[in-house]
């Protein structure tokens, strides 16, 4: 089932020594591969198990069963100076480089090919300019590592992990300090690198949407440490990823896409069609609103391009007509009713009160 994988697990556990040396699985059964080219990004909510999936995946923490393999050599084998030359792996804690400039930093990606006191060759050093414009670091080349923003850095950090020139690229929340263009912009170069060089990507992320819109395939690790693998639409369209991330007064509308601060299953739904567009952009209107989008739903919402979008509403056997959607989402949340959990304005209660 490995094919021609770069980094492949079968029937992995991981996790922990706990109290007298007792196994402490965290995630189980993981058999899942990586391939070259391919982007996979790793999801599941907090606490699940991603990270120490990671690092059992790389071999930084023992397997507790199961094997992975690297280019087809069992992990645990490998000298870390083998793995080091097939895995790169880029962390988001921030390392004291001292007063080292990002080419200094991308030159030591290096070490594992040439060795601590290995001398450069030429060669190496045109690798290590291609490993800074690979990652859009060029112009930082001369900068102090240290007086980097966390974007610039974070590019440095993905230059000193191509300039080892690794078959499997592994990041543990690459994009958790960035704002959103770095964040797309960090996905669109690494989905150009998979694509381009053959590098196989496996990165964990907390943004869903960003995961979903961009990855090959998911890996998907649910709250109690169920693994599961798939391709985006597979695992958003039957469900997986919103029963991954169900919890308390915050669900994953999977039909629209995003998350909805609506816990309730029983909510209110309504059954969206018209011009594509403009549906795309309804369903994420009744999402802000805690409306769920369901074809079965007895509500219906008929909507047509603009601009401006019109929209038409039929709800409890009543059309209500109207354009733009600052009105329509106000008529959607009045389908929903309030859910924030705040105490009733007291002079509201007074005024109802006889
Ligand atoms: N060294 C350790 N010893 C025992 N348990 C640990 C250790 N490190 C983490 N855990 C536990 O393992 C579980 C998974 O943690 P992990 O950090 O892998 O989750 P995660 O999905 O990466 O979470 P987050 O999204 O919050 O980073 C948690 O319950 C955590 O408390």
């Amino acid at each position: 089932m490995t094919g021609d994988a770069v980094l492949a697990a079968a029937g992995l556990t991981a996790g922990y020594q706990g109290a007298r040396r007792r196994p402490v699985a965290v995630v189980e059964s993981v058999s899942a591969s990586l391939r070259p080219g391919r982007l996979v990004c790793l999801l599941g909510p907090n606490g699940a198990g991603k990270s120490t999936l990671l690092r059992t995946l790389v071999g930084s923490q023992p397997a507790l069963g199961g094997s992975v393999r690297l280019d087809g050599a069992e992990l645990s084998r490998l000298t870390a100076r083998e793995r080091a030359r097939r895995l790169a792996v880029v962390l988001t804690d921030r390392v004291d480089v001292g007063l080292l400039t990002a080419r200094d930093l991308v030159t030591m990606g290096r070490t594992p090919r040439t060795g601590w006191f290995g001398a450069l060759r030429g060669a190496d050093h045109d690798v290590v300019d291609w490993a800074l414009a690979a990652a859009g670091a060029t112009e930082l080349a001369g900068r102090h590592v240290d007086e980097l923003s966390d974007g610039e850095r974070q590019r440095v950090m993905v230059a000193r992990a191509l300039a080892q020139q690794p078959s499997v690229l592994v990041l543990d929340e690459p994009t958790a300090f960035l704002d959103l263009t770095r964040r797309v912009e960090l996905m669109a170069l690494l989905r150009r690198l998979a694509a381009e060089t053959g590098l196989a990507v496996l990165m964990s992320m907390h943004d869903l949407e960003l995961a979903l819109r961009t990855a090959d395939e998911i890996w998907l690790v649910h709250p109690g440490g169920r693994f599961q693998a798939g391709a985006p639409e597979d695992l958003g369209a039957d469900g997986s990823i919103a029963a991954a991330y169900a919890g308390d007064g915050i669900r994953f509308d999977h039909a629209a896409g995003t998350f909805v601060t609506d816990g309730r299953e029983d909510g209110p739904a309504v059954n969206v069609g018209g011009d594509e567009t403009a549906v795309h952009w309804a369903r994420r209107a009744a999402a802000r609103a805690g409306v769920a989008v369901a074809a079965s739903a007895a509500h219906r919402l008929e909507v047509r391009d603009g601009p401006p979008v019109t929209w038409t509403l039929t709800a409890a056997g009543r059309a209500t007509s109207g354009s733009g959607f600052a009105t329509l989402h106000g008529r959607l949340a009045e389908l929903a009713p309030a859910t924030s959990g705040l105490p009733a304005d007291p002079a509201e209660t007074r005024s109802t009160t006889p």
